[in-house]
């Protein structure tokens, strides 16, 4: 079996005395997309932000490729784990060009000068569903949708072999949201990257995960494929999470029979 990409070992977090993620363990392979559900509060930003160590563990360890976070530079860390959350944060006074080159610039990578860098982006622009024309306009002038998009190629910028991604589609409207959920899964199937989606869906974390995990006040409840988290809920709080999903299925499913 593959050697697992990130790997939380025993992990407990608390702010200020309140525990927000309780003796945490999971394995995570190469090239899971890997949705992360439960209610508000119950860790799942916690989760991200141990991995590429914008927090740190009060008790475990989280290993990415094999090494210690706690022992491993964050900002060569970060280069290797592209990050992408709902507020996009794009740099308002760059273009969306500067804006995308940006971590490989102050990363002085290779190939990202002059044309090349123009050929770069304009790659990125198209696997993220964006005209490339879009490189000279400022982050204001974007749709909610196009900068969501704008966001994600920043985030793949770099070429990181892990992605994170927090609620990346919670402002958009339904269709667009479609359409981005899309396009993630075709970035997973031709990259074979691997992905950490935060979602509070459980819609879109069954649709999008080769593996679901289910998160409950800082514990892990079942991680799974989403097939099995359907058939085979491991608690009462996956039970009454996926219930309404199940039933959604089985009239879908009847409507789809021949009259
Ligand atoms: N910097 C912080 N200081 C104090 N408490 C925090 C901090 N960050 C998170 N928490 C608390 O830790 C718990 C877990 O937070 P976390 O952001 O991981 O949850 P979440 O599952 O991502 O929630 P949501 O779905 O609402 O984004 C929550 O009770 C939250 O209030």
């Amino acid at each position: 079996m593959a050697e697992p990409i990130i790997r939380f070992e025993g992990v407990s977090k608390s702010y200020g005395g309140q525990p927000a993620l309780k003796n945490f363990s999971l394995d995570v392979l190469p090239g899971e997309l890997l949705t992360i559900i439960g209610r508000s509060g119950c860790g799942k930003t916690t989760a991200l932000k141990l991995v590429n160590s914008l927090i740190t563990p009060d008790a475990g360890r989280v290993l990415v490729q094999g090494e210690d976070v706690a022992k491993t530079d964050p900002v060569a860390l970060r280069r290797r784990i592209g990050y992408a959350i709902q507020s996009v944060g794009l740099f308002p006074h760059m273009t969306v060009e500067k804006n995308i080159a940006y971590v490989p610039a102050i990363s002085h990578l290779e190939g990202w000068k002059g044309p090349a860098r123009r050929e770069r982006v304009s790659a990125l622009l198209r696997q993220v569903g964006l005209d490339p024309a879009l490189a000279d306009r400022y982050p204001r002038a974007l749709s909610g949708g196009q900068r969501q998009r704008v966001g994600i190629a920043r985030a793949l910028a770099a070429g990181p072999e892990i992605l994170l991604m927090d609620e990346p589609f919670g402002a958009v409207d339904e269709i667009t949201r479609g359409q981005l959920q899309e396009e993630i899964l075709r970035i997973h199937r031709e990259s074979g990257i691997t992905i950490l989606f935060v979602t509070h869906d459980i819609a879109e974390a069954l649709k999008l995960g080769t593996h679901t995990l289910v998160i409950d006040k800082g514990t892990v409840q079942q991680c799974a494929q989403p097939e099995e988290i359907l058939r085979h809920p491991a608690t009462d709080f996956v039970r009454e999470l996926v219930e309404p999903q199940r039933r959604r299925d089985s009239i879908l499913q009847r409507r789809r029979l021949p009259l």
